[in-house]
């Protein structure tokens, strides 16, 4: 499927950010057949969390592992490896070279797409240099987009505010995800580098994030519907 095919409503993955595997099957149940693309992170993942990922996709649902693995490229090739048999459609790694080498070669034939994430939507300027870094938070963003291009990575994690620019380093070879999405009026929490959901699409995201705003709304599903008429009307 090229990237113009995705359909408005399958382009909104919600982060099941939730403390127990009750509370996201609870949250999944609510958001019905509305939402059909999951995230699973750390704080599910480390609370029993993993047999979901094979559950929800014999539901019919997707699901984005977000492990964002970084280890020595054995550890990860072999990591990732294991992970080909859990039934996730996407799987973060940090965009660091050894890493990226060693989850295409543990992703091997397997339909797993990989996901380097970039910088980090937490992090401005200042972050990036508080850790080391000399390059802006663009220049960094760009130089790894172009080496997970050329190691054969799947996909891309970057603030919204890159998209324009990643797109004609890679094409739609690749697909571009965006987390760092607020609607209108949404409190950021730690996030620094947002955009709201048509404003994203408008961008060129194939895929948005999106946490806290549906999982802490009162009523979680009328959000991401809404979430989902932005996503259509910025398609046009
Ligand atoms: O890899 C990610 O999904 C990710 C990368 C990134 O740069 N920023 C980022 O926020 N995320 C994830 O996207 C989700 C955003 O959640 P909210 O800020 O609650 O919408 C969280 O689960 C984060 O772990």
């Amino acid at each position: 499927m090229t990237p113009a095919e995705i359909a408005p409503k399958d382009r909104l993955i919600v982060a099941l950010d939730l403390p127990s595997v009750d509370a996201a099957e609870a949250m999944v149940n609510r958001l019905g057949d509305s939402v059909t693309f999951y995230k699973i992170g750390y704080r599910l993942a480390y609370a029993g969390g993993l047999p979901l990922v094979g559950k929800l996709a014999d539901q019919g649902k997707k699901v984005f592992l977000d492990l964002k693995l970084h280890d020595i490229g054995n550890t990860v090739a072999q990591g990732v490896d294991s992970i080909t048999r859990l039934g996730a459609t996407f799987l973060t790694v940090h965009a660091y070279p050894q890493t990226m080498k060693g989850a295409v070669e543990g992703r091997g034939s397997s339909n797993l797409k990989i996901l380097a994430v970039t910088v980090l939507t937490s992090y401005n300027e200042d972050d990036l240099h508080a850790a080391g870094f000399r390059l802006g938070v663009s220049e960094l963003v760009e130089a790894r987009a172009q080496q997970a291009q050329v190691l054969g990575i799947d996909g891309l994690v970057s603030s919204p505010e890159e998209v324009g620019a990643l797109r004609k380093i890679v094409g739609h070879q690749m697909s571009l995800v965006t987390p760092g999405i607020r609607p209108a009026g949404a409190a950021s929490g730690d996030q620094k580098r947002i955009m709201t959901p048509g404003r994203a699409i408008a961008a060129g995201a194939d895929y948005l994030v999106v946490g806290r705003p549906v999982v802490e709304a009162t009523d979680s599903r009328a959000i991401a519907e809404a979430i989902q008429a932005e996503i259509a009307q910025a398609l046009g």
